[in-house]
């Protein structure tokens, strides 16, 4: 070793030794570096957690398509009860003047309105962005669009005519595409709405005799999820509502050519009435929540199926991360149970033909 080397690690050593605290500001710039990235990590978790504000009903005008019977009209009738300003939209005018009269029972003061719009949600833009017009120009800016308006049909996928897949995708997805596309504009212009799909239950699982209905219902999620990307900016919040089976005459005339499979199977998570699923999915759609379901089974079903959608409570979030794996398990049972109802039903159904052939 030279002795300029000797030196100079020398030097060195005394600045470890001695002179540690020259490296003080770059051991605090690191700190500090590293608070700022854990903050903005932080930052960018609890950002979509924060909850929107509630809307205010009262005096709010909300649409609701479909409003005429069952879901609808018990929506309807749970925002007017909360002083909103309503807009029915259906196509039967006869069923929509009885709703307007059952509605307006439930009036809380004298300046609140029932309007009836009379049009096909689905069948032409041009006519479902006209009327939303004429209702605006009454009532004032719509407030919050209940996407409410829908169809079912059962049956075993070659048992069901091929064009009621066209129609299912139409009355139930474009249907809401249309009305949601004719607020929109405006909505981001106020910055503020709510915008509210109904879909089901059959919207989170696929079901026995539910092909044509099914995709109708999960193709709102996807709708929901990229529009609620696109709208939160702007103060907009959208809901999904995944109602069970519910008391209506929607589900009496879906019922007359029902499956026994589909029956037994949606047993499983029961009939609700219309008037306590239209509180439920009112509460939600003025608090912002993205999800909307009713009952324990509807519970377990959204937290089992969130996927990538968006969260809006914290509580949600949390319960989400620690119920996944639970609830997965549970689903596995069900899902033998499903499969040995439909195992079931086509023995019996064979067993009754080769008992019809041998007569
Ligand atoms: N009842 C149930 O078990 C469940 C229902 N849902 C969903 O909830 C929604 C309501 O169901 P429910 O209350 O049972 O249904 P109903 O059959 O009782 O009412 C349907 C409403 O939608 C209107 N409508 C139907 N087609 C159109 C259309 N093309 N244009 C405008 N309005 C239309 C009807 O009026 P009109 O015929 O005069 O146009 C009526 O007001 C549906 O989307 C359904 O899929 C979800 C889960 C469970
Ligand atoms: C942890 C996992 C829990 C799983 C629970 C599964 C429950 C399945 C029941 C599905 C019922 C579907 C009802 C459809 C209603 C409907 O949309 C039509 N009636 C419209 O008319």
């Amino acid at each position: 070793m030279s002795s300029e080397e000797g030196l100079s690690s020398t030097i060195t050593d005394w600045i470890f030794i001695n002179s540690w605290w020259l490296l003080l500001p770059f051991i605090m710039l690191l700190v500090v570096a590293a608070f700022i990235v854990a903050f903005v990590l932080l930052l960018y978790m609890i950002s979509p957690l924060i909850s929107p504000k509630p809307l205010k009903l009262n005096g709010a005008h909300v649409v609701v398509t479909g409003g005429s019977s069952g879901i609808g009209k018990s929506i309807a009738i749970e925002c007017y009860r909360q002083g909103a300003f309503i807009t029915l939209v259906a196509r039967d005018e006869a069923k929509l003047l009885q709703a307007k009269k059952e509605v307006e029972k439930f009036a809380i003061n004298d300046k609140q309105v029932v309007l009836c719009i009379s049009v096909d949600v689905a069948s032409d833009y041009s006519q479902v962005e006209s009327v939303i017009k004429q209702a605006q120009e009454k009532l004032g800016p719509v407030d919050m669009l209940v996407n409410c308006a829908g169809t079912s049909i059962s049956g075993k996928f070659e048992e069901v005519e091929v064009d009621r897949f066209k129609k299912l995708m139409e009355v139930n997805y474009l249907g809401s595409v249309y009305p949601t596309r004719a607020v929109i504009t405006t909505m981001k212009e106020r910055r503020m709405g709510r915008i509210m799909f109904v879909s089901s239950q059959a919207g989170q699982i696929g079901l026995f005799g539910y092909t044509a209905y099914s995709p109708s219902k999960f193709a709102l999620r996807g709708l929901a999820e990229s529009l609620q990307m696109e709208i939160k900016p702007y103060n907009i919040y959208v809901t999904v509502a995944y109602p069970p089976d519910t008391d209506t005459p929607g589900l009496a005339e879906e019922n007359k050519t029902k499956p026994l499979e589909t029956k037994l199977i949606s047993e499983t998570s029961g009939v609700c009435q219309p008037e306590q699923v239209a509180k439920i999915i009112v509460r939600d759609a003025v608090q912002g929540n993205f999800n909307s379901s009713v009952g324990p089974d509807g519970y377990m079903l959204s937290a089992l199926t969130c996927g990538m959608s968006p969260v809006t409570s914290i509580t949600e979030g949390l319960q989400q991360i620690v119920t996944m794996g639970l609830f997965r398990t549970i689903a596995l049972f069900y899902l033998g149970s499903f499969d040995s109802i439909v195992r079931r039903c086509m023995i019996q159904r064979e067993q009754l033909k080769a008992a019809d052939k041998r007569e």
